[in-house]
């Protein structure tokens, strides 16, 4: 009788087209355009975030990434002047369809953003505001249980397990950045999109929520913009290049920083542009 391995046979079974857990696509974009008024600052991109994977967004200013991050939880409508063409799918599923209920979304797909925004309230308010209004914790306990357990995914509860009353901007910058961070996880998101998370921090902070984001991969998938070519080396799996709102090439973070295929990505990351 033929023995064979778990993987075999698993591949056997499902014909081989069963996806190894980090190749499951999360999100896909595909020809996504994005119009402010007339000017056009993205064109047809196709890109695939990877499940459990940390996917980076790099490029010169202004070529689009942050503009891309904002169509995969649609933040771009917030923008009077945006248009967004082309699709973009969650699970398969399109975000653009109008039965898509945006809050939902939101909470599917969260965000962190450039300059930590914690609300002007109590430490326990800012992570306890979003299980409320999505209806999450069936009383007190529940809530306090959630606020505990985000706090703890975002590696701030030691720091603030006593001063839970204490507004949130009484935080340090990088602290304030983990309570946002633990903001976005109390709605139990699947996906969590960073712009530029570092970029108000010191080298200190810097690094503790570098080492967050490579624990959090395990629950969630990450987005992350940077500027940094040494963070997205450190926290990423995939890169993504962009250059004057196209996509030049994506593929895995060694690859990219070692021998990527196109001329324009060699050049940014030996800083010969950008
Ligand atoms: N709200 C807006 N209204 C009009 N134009 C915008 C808006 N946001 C971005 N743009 C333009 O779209 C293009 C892409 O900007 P975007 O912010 O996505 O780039 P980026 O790569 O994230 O830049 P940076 O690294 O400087 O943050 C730029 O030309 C920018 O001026």
């Amino acid at each position: 009788m033929n023995i064979m391995s778990q993987e075999k046979l698993e591949e056997a079974v499902s014909g081989g087209m069963t996806a190894k857990p980090n190749e499951v696509i999360k999100m896909q974009g595909r020809k996504v355009g994005v119009f402010y008024g007339d000017k056009q600052a993205l064109f047809d991109v196709d890109l695939d975030v990877r499940q459990n994977q940390v996917t980076a967004l790099i490029g010169p200013s202004g070529c689009g990434k942050s503009t891309f991050l904002r169509c995969l939880n649609r933040m771009n409508d917030t923008i009077d002047s945006a248009r967004v063409t082309g699709k973009i799918t969650l699970d398969g599923e399109d975000v653009y369809d109008p039965k898509i209920d945006v809050v939902e979304l939101r909470a599917r797909v969260g965000m962190v953003f450039q300059k930590p925004n914690p609300f002007p309230k109590s430490i326990y308010e800012n992570v306890a505001y979003g299980p409320k209004i999505h209806g999450l914790a069936k009383n007190k306990a529940e809530l306090d249980q959630i606020v505990e357990s985000s706090l703890k995914k975002a590696a701030l509860w030691n720091e603030a397990k006593d001063r839970l009353n204490e507004p949130g901007t009484g935080l340090s910058g990088g602290q304030q950045q983990r309570l946002c961070i633990a903001r976005a996880i109390a709605v139990s998101p699947e996906v969590i999109l960073m712009d530029e998370p570092c970029s108000a921090l010191d080298p200190i902070a810097t690094a503790k929520v570098e080492e967050l984001i490579d624990e959090l991969k395990q629950n969630y998938t990450i987005v992350i913009v940077t500027h940094s070519m040494q963070q997205a080396a450190r926290v990423s799996q995939r890169t993504a290049m962009f250059h004057l709102g196209y996509l030049v090439e994506e593929g895995a973070t060694d690859k990219m920083f070692t021998n990527p295929d196109d001329k324009r990505t060699q050049d940014y990351i030996t800083g010969r542009f950008g």
